[in-house]
């Protein structure tokens, strides 16, 4: 059994979800007021959902349910970035200074940079991204066109001082980042690099339960000349995204060769007077930018002196291109697109549990029996036991608000008529059936 390891401090107003010996990762504390500082929907569930606690501005501690879902999101990019053939590294977050002094990035950056001293006096910094160490870790390793292409990706903390970090985790000063990084001889191959990643992120997203909007963008502080965004749609995201009204169909269809043809810009780079389709095919969504993709030739290459000898045995700067995911952003993003007014609405792939065990006879030792049975029965990671003294009431508003796909409700039918029931936390749909039948669903 998955014994409970953290008993988080109980605030006055919390109550812990499972108290009884049999136990969960999920001791957690939850709030049942909204918390006062937060704007949107996603950024009020994450709290009182006990997902995360924040420390600091935009810096959050992640709890036992806020990481499950953060590793279920993390597994499913590792998974598809393997399949697509990029090799997974893992690079320092503290860098030294002289690297973005080498691209010449280091003062054009900004305050968005956390700067710091060694104690010899060396100036570090704490990475907002990564090209300048994957440039350095190529030149030093790749000679020859026989060891490209190249794509190495990692998952590791960024720090961002945004100016002003909002909607918790969904705008963090620390966040957790997908980062790729590809390598090529020349623009067509890296062209190759760069579609192939197009396409890992729609399979990517698509695992994830929905579609991403994807839309030519601005290249920013990252550079090069062609960029893509990812967007989730949702009615409070912070991108205008115009597209023309047949996006949507190509994207399911992994059309990608007519994805590259059709309309589909992000605000910063649409102009209605410029604009090729008519008012009438345009579409208009608000979107959440949840990945971003770069080629940018041989901006750090050059540089930095990152080299290889071709086929015909010139010396090029390697073609390079970067595709960023925000695997911490996602989280709030995805209760952003996926809720109600009693919670989150997990997608199946990346809830924290499946299912959710609640008891509403907790007197009744019967009920007890059988609601530890099911319990036992069924893979204890998939399930989550809400076995807590409180009312029915709230035992239902919590487990609506955990978001998790399905319930198990053990009542008292379940000892006069062996019935329990089951909920579809996305249809609302109760059904009643036999205990055995439960079981047999779920395993
Ligand atoms: N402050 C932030 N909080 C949470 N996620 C963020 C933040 N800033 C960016 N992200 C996420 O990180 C993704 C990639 O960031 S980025 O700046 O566009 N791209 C890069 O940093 C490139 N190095 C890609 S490897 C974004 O699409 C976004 O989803």
């Amino acid at each position: 059994q998955m014994r409970s390891k953290i008993s988080l401090i109980k605030e006055k107003s919390n109550t812990d979800l499972v108290n009884s010996e049999v136990q969960d990762p999920s001791t957690l504390s939850f709030k049942e007021q909204t918390p006062t500082d937060t704007e949107i929907t996603s950024h009020q569930y994450s709290i009182r959902a006990g997902l995360v606690k924040q420390i600091a501005s935009g810096i959050y501690s992640w709890l036992p349910l806020g990481l499950l879902v953060l590793k279920n999101i993390e597994g499913i990019i590792r998974d598809e970035m393997n399949k697509s053939g990029a090799i997974e590294v893992l690079m320092p977050c503290v860098q030294p200074a002289n690297l973005w002094q080498e691209s010449e990035r280091y003062n054009n950056y900004g305050k968005e940079m956390l700067r710091i001293k060694d104690r010899y006096e060396s100036n570090m910094l704490f990475g907002p991204t990564h090209e300048e160490v994957a440039t350095d870790l190529i030149r030093g390793m790749v000679k020859s066109y026989k060891n490209l292409p190249l794509c190495l990706y990692q998952i590791q903390w960024k720090f961002r001082d945004e100016v002003r970090p909002r909607y918790g985790i969904m705008r963090g000063r620390e966040f957790l980042m997908k980062d790729a990084y590809s390598f090529d001889t020349d623009y067509k191959n890296a062209l190759n690099s760069y579609n192939s990643m197009y396409k890992t992120y729609i399979k990517i997203f698509k695992r994830m339960g929905f579609t991403p909007i994807v839309v030519r963008a601005d290249t920013g502080l990252i550079g090069g000349n062609l960029s893509h965004e990812f967007h989730i749609l949702a009615s409070t995201g912070e991108s205008t995204l115009y597209y023309d009204n047949k996006l949507p169909e190509l994207l399911k269809n992994e059309d990608v060769e007519s994805l590259k043809s059709i309309y589909a810009v992000a605000d910063n780079i649409h102009h209605t007077k410029t604009c090729p389709i008519p008012q009438e095919q345009l579409s208009l969504s608000k979107g959440i930018e949840i990945g971003h993709i770069f080629y940018f030739g041989n901006k750090y290459s050059k540089p930095m002196n990152a080299k290889v000898t071709t086929q015909n045995g010139k010396n090029v700067n390697i073609h390079m291109g970067s595709y960023g995911i925000g695997v911490s952003r996602l989280v709030g993003a995805i209760i952003e697109a996926f809720h109600d007014d009693k919670g989150i609405i997990w997608p199946e792939a990346i809830a924290p549990f499946r299912i959710g065990l609640i008891n509403l006879q907790i007197k009744t030792g019967k009920c007890v029996e059988i609601a530890n049975k099911i319990y036992k029965t069924l893979k204890s990671d998939k399930v989550l036991y809400d076995d807590t003294e409180e009312s029915i009431g709230v035992k239902f508003a919590r487990m609506d608000l955990i978001g998790l796909p399905w319930q198990i409700i053990v009542g008292k039918k379940a000892v006069s008529e062996n019935l329990v029931e089951i909920k579809n936390r996305v249809t609302g749909e109760v059904k009643e059936i036999q205990i055995e039948e439960a079981i047999n669903r779920f395993t």
